[in-house]
């Protein structure tokens, strides 16, 4: 927080943007290894949302690495900071009443817990895509995974960069390839129904 500032409180609120909307706003984190379907579940999410008529955004970690945080690496420290940056985003969609989804592989637990704390209870929904690393490396669609066993990468997550697991994610989601993205999307949606979301 800057010095000498104070909150100001706008005449319209989320209650209110939320109303007009006729929606529950909410931040579906998903989280996971490069290549664990991170991406392609949470845009089949999306299109499921947007198809019942919901407001959504989905910020994705390839695409704001291309603007807001194209000045961080994947340092730890670059992790945190981009992290943190993403979470105050995604909060302020929240704000506006947006069902919000953030694709981010976000490795450290405590990063992804104190987004969590900076939301109202309930609003941070944590989706693990939980994908062995061989599964990730053998898709390895862009070919990073080969580049960072020649050497090419460094600090690659999986390889020689940690990822920690969630302990309590709301919705575990094992994509190893048995089943289509496009059920476990649909498992996000159900979960979604059940808290009265959608
Ligand atoms: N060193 C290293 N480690 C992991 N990933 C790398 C790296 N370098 C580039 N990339 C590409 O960046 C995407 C991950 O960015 P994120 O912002 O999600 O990463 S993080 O949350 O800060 O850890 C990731 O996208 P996804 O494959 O969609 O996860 C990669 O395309
Ligand atoms: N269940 C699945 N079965 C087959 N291929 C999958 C499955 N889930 C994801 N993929 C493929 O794996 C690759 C990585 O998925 P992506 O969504 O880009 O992962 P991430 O965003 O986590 O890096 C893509 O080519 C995608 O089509």
């Amino acid at each position: 927080m800057s010095d000498n500032t104070v909150w100001h409180a706008h005449r319209v609120d989320r209650s209110q943007r939320e109303a007009l909307n006729a929606q529950r706003a909410c931040l579906l984190w998903f989280t996971g290894l490069s290549g664990s379907g991170k991406s392609t579940i949470a845009g089949l999410v999306e299109e499921r949302l947007h198809q019942l008529g919901k407001l959504t955004y989905l910020l994705d970690g390839d695409n704001v690495r291309q603007g807001l945080n194209g000045d961080l690496g994947f340092s730890d420290a670059d992790r945190v900071e981009n992290v943190r940056r993403i979470g105050e985003v995604s909060g302020l969609f929240v704000d506006a009443g947006v069902i919000t989804l953030s694709a981010f592989i976000s490795p450290f637990r405590s990063e992804r817990g104190a987004v969590r704390q900076r939301l109202a209870a309930g609003d941070f929904i944590e989706v693990f895509v939980d994908a062995p690393l061989a599964t990730c490396e053998a898709r390895d669609p862009k070919g990073l995974y080969r580049r960072a066993r020649d050497g090419e990468i460094a600090d690659f997550t999986g390889i020689d960069s940690p990822y920690e697991a969630p302990q309590a994610p709301e919705v575990h989601l094992h994509n190893d390839g048995s089943r289509s993205p496009a059920v476990m999307a649909q498992q996000v949606v159900d979960y979604l129904a059940r808290r009265r979301c959608v």
